[in-house]
């Protein structure tokens, strides 16, 4: 067999192995590769296809305008496509086309007009306003074009997967857990402030406090209506709004604090999250409640979490929690993306002042390999504009807190952006190859494996004996060319695999590395 379609940077390893069976998964067999891509950096991507680019593509471009008139139709799209795979989203480092943002792309070479609309993947995009100036450049400099139009727009927001949510999350694009260990560290006020950023960003944001003992949400917003409505009919809850933002928070239930035991308050924080009618949100910004115990674990498999946000302060000691809840969120397959080490310092006289010591942020940043940390000061601003129900960065947008949190916003856009494109991609079939492709997400580890060898290491009820452990789906069960029919992302840990024969897999990732791990991987050497 050829390695078909290998990537000349690749180190390819092959291997086609009799049938194994290890640590409880049985490898019947299986055809591997593993690939090691050489991924381009964000700064690499936009230095070797953007700017430079453009310049080379206008340069270009203006030489060949004796050519011009012999451009047919056909060609003319083909020639707007080219010029617009030259502009690399940095989150994605790939081209806008192949990203597929070019929609309705419409050419007259008679008129030399052009028009398209791009679609991004949120309306917060932060490099929204450079795609579409470059959009314009690259396809005003080809030498029949006189006049280009481009709209911008954002997908409609709906999660990676939907099917398997409750309805009321279905028509949410991506949920951002903001968490702490410890109670009073600013985990509020850097949920409230960051969905504020987002939804000054251009997105469509809501916020839902999960704190059901001390719910901070009704004094940090000043809302109209602070009651939640219940639709009658549809027994739905109906968020209130503040500037734009929808809320939904314990305190806003018109019962004032609740005495419940655990079980009760995950019970009551579920329906309240499930059942509301959020609408359309680009994201959904968690209020956590403190802690990494059972409510916040149920929290966390009863809502599929995107991203979370980790909030700490500098003492040594809330290193150690912090440190919990990543383990928390990792086990749970939840990428930490940023870490907030709040009341760091603060100025006087001149001169800076570290009352808790520094550096627990940048250790958490180290040792958990989270990407991003952000810094922000004491400020009695920040307290009172908490206490006032006007946030900080609603009431001073120009301040240094709201740059802070401008940049944690950014963050948050382009790092969700990047984790649903991971997961949307993970798991694909590889037809010319007749292999199924895995990247797990947030790893570097790819690989291909057999259809066949995915199937028959099925490990649900139907293929295993959940008692005995004795396999009930033999190796002769599954005709060697199996292929797959449908290969869907179920959140960040799994996919879901149709079969010809109706059957639904589910594959979690570990799994797919557990028969890749397990195989003994002979390298291949060019
Ligand atoms: N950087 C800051 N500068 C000044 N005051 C702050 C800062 N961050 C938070 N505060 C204030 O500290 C108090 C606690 O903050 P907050 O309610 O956000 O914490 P929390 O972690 O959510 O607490 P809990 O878990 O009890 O809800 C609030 O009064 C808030 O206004």
């Amino acid at each position: 067999m050829q390695l078909l379609n290998a990537p000349s940077t690749s180190s390819l390893t092959f291997h086609h192995s009799p049938t194994q069976s290890i640590g409880g998964i049985n490898i019947l067999n299986s055809l591997n590769f593993s690939c090691q891509r050489h991924a381009r950096t964000l700064r690499e991507s936009i230095l070797a296809y953007g700017n430079s680019n453009l310049s080379t593509i206008v340069a270009k471009a203006t030489s060949v305008e004796a050519g011009a008139s012999s451009v047919s139709s056909e060609t003319a799209e083909a020639e707007v496509t080219k010029a617009l795979s030259q502009i690399i989203d940095p989150d994605f480092g790939t081209d806008i086309v192949s990203c597929g943002f070019v929609k309705d792309l419409h050419t007259s070479v008679a008129s030399g007009e052009v028009s398209f609309r791009l679609e991004l993947t949120t309306p917060a995009c932060p490099v929204k306003d450079m795609f579409e100036k470059q959009a314009n450049e690259v396809v005003a400099a080809l030498p029949w074009v006189k006049n280009v139009k481009v709209t911008m727009s954002a997908q409609p927001a709906r999660p990676i997967f939907a099917e398997q949510l409750p309805s009321g999350l279905q028509t949410i694009s991506n949920i951002v857990a903001v968490s702490s260990c410890k109670g009073g560290v600013g985990k509020s006020t850097v949920a409230v402030n960051l969905a504020y950023t987002l939804a000054d960003m251009g997105a469509r944001v809501g916020i839902f406090d999960a704190d059901v003992y001390g719910p901070s949400l009704p004094t940090m917003v000043s809302p109209e209506s602070r009651i939640l409505e219940m639709n009658p009919e549809t027994r739905t809850i109906i968020p209130t709004e503040y500037l734009g933002v929808k809320l939904v928070s314990f305190g806003f239930a018109g019962q004032g604090s609740a005495i419940m035991r655990g079980p009760m308050v995950s019970g009551v924080i579920n329906q309240l999250l499930t059942t509301t009618e959020w609408g359309e949100l680009d994201y959904l910004v968690i209020d956590m409640p403190p802690g990494t115990g059972d409510i916040q674990l149920t929290l966390c498999q009863v809502v599929p979490l995107n991203a979370a946000v980790i909030v700490t302060t500098p003492q040594k000691l809330s290193f150690i929690d912090v440190a919990k809840g990543v383990r928390m969120f990792s086990k749970l397959k939840v990428p930490s993306i940023a870490v907030v080490e709040n009341m760091c310092h603060f100025d006087a006289d001149g001169k800076r002042y570290y009352p808790f010591g520094r550096g627990s942020g940048s250790e958490v940043v180290q040792q958990f390999g989270i990407p991003h940390l952000f810094d922000l000061p004491i400020r009695p601003t920040l307290s009172a504009s908490g206490d006032s129900g006007t946030p900080e960065v609603v009431a001073d947008p120009q301040g240094e807190v709201a740059r802070i949190f401008q940049e944690l916003g950014v963050c948050v856009v382009q790092q969700c952006a990047k984790i649903r494109q991971q997961v949307s991609t993970a798991v694909s079939y590889d037809k010319s190859f007749k292999a199924i492709r895995v990247k797990v997400p947030h790893s570097d580890d790819e690989f291909y494996l057999h259809p066949a060898t995915v199937r028959r290491n099925d490990r649900s009820a139907q293929s295993v004996d959940e008692w005995t452990g004795e396999q009930k789906l033999q190796f002769g069960d599954i005709p060697e060319d199996i292929e797959p029919e449908d290969i869907r992302p179920m959140g960040n840990y799994a996919v879901s695999i149709t079969w010809p024969d109706g059957f639904s897999q589910i594959a979690p990732y570990d799994q797919l590395q557990t028969m890749e791990r397990l195989i003994e991987v002979p390298q291949l050497t060019h």
